[in-house]
């Protein structure tokens, strides 16, 4: 007698991704960053208005002691520098260790020879997930030979994605197949994939791409929700919750992106099951 198929997962649903968010806001994770200058006040307040502690921790000498007592670690390559590279590297090879769960942002990887290297040396650590735009999952995926050409640097402009993520979901899915990883690929529509799933994600607002390291703060969202989920389900209540908190707080900024890192932390905090209803959208696509 041959064995059953196994029965599908259910697809996630805003049901799923809010009682998500009630987990985190019940365990308070503390969040363990190594991210650039520019990002680290949003992130901080972006996860304290998740509900969740943060710590920006970059010192070579103290980084595995801190993976030690975080719940999640984020690693975003957003500005690089030799000692910086050495503490990423040794940050996730500790949580690989102590089995914490870890995220990587290869901010503008493709751009030049340093972060390409570093990105990809990190990917090699295995991270739970990898948060990036349309340019940097391209070029990822390119750079680790999950995808036959390495489009990021048409793709790009530094830190910024030339491309629509609807351009880069085949490198997603690629790379999260060739690494073992979830991707999360981010864009006027979001996409989280594991390589045998693919969940599309709406809302957010069009002025977020004006207001820097918003997606840095994203990253660092989804490394609170790996505290309490598991990555692809992670990746999926982060992205709808902030999506939604996009939308929201993108509605109340009509002069422009100058208060929106503000109402994003405002919106994120008052964030409940009705407006994530009413404000992101999930639908799962087959592979
Ligand atoms: N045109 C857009 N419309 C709605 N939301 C957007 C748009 N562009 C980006 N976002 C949102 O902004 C956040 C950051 O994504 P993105 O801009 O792709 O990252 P990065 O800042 O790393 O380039 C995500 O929540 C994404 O959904
Ligand atoms: C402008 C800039 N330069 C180096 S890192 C950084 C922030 C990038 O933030 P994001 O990727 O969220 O736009
Ligand atoms: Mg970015």
């Amino acid at each position: 007698m041959t064995a059953p198929p196994p029965s599908p997962k259910p697809a996630p649903t805003i049901a799923s991704v809010a009682a998500t968010l009630a987990a985190l806001r019940a365990r308070r994770p503390l969040v363990h960053n190594i991210t650039n200058y520019v990002a680290m006040t949003v992130s901080a307040n972006v996860l304290l208005s998740l509900g969740a502690s943060p710590a920006m921790v970059h010192a070579g000498e103290e980084v595995e002691d801190f993976v030690g007592i975080a719940d999640a670690l984020v690693i975003n390559i957003g500005t690089l520098s030799g000692p910086w590279i050495e503490a990423m590297l040794r940050a996730a090879a500790a949580a690989d260790r102590l089995g914490k769960p870890w995220l990587l942002d290869p901010v503008a990887a493709g751009a030049t020879r340093l972060r390409s290297d570093a990105a990809l040396a990190l990917l090699r650590l295995k991270p739970a997930v990898v948060r990036g735009n349309a340019g940097e999952i391209m070029a990822l995926a390119g750079l680790a030979g999950a995808a036959s050409t390495a489009a990021g640097a048409e793709a790009s402009r530094g830190v910024d994605s030339l491309a629509g993520s609807e351009a880069a979901v085949a490198a997603a899915v690629a790379l999260a197949r060739q690494a073992g990883t979830v991707v999360a690929l981010t864009g006027e529509t979001d996409y989280v994939t594991d390589g045998t799933r693919l969940i599309a994600i709406t809302g957010g607002h069009a002025l977020m791409p004006l207001s820097t390291a918003l997606g840095c703060a994203l990253s660092a969202a989804t490394g609170a929700f790996l505290a309490v989920a598991p990555p692809l389900d992670a990746a999926v209540a982060a992205l709808a919750v902030y999506g939604a908190a996009g939308a929201v707080a993108g509605a109340r900024c009509p002069g422009g992106a100058g208060h929106l890192p503000a109402e994003l932390c405002d919106a994120l905090l008052a964030m409940d099951e009705a407006t994530l209803a009413a404000q992101a959208g999930l639908t799962e696509i087959a592979l």
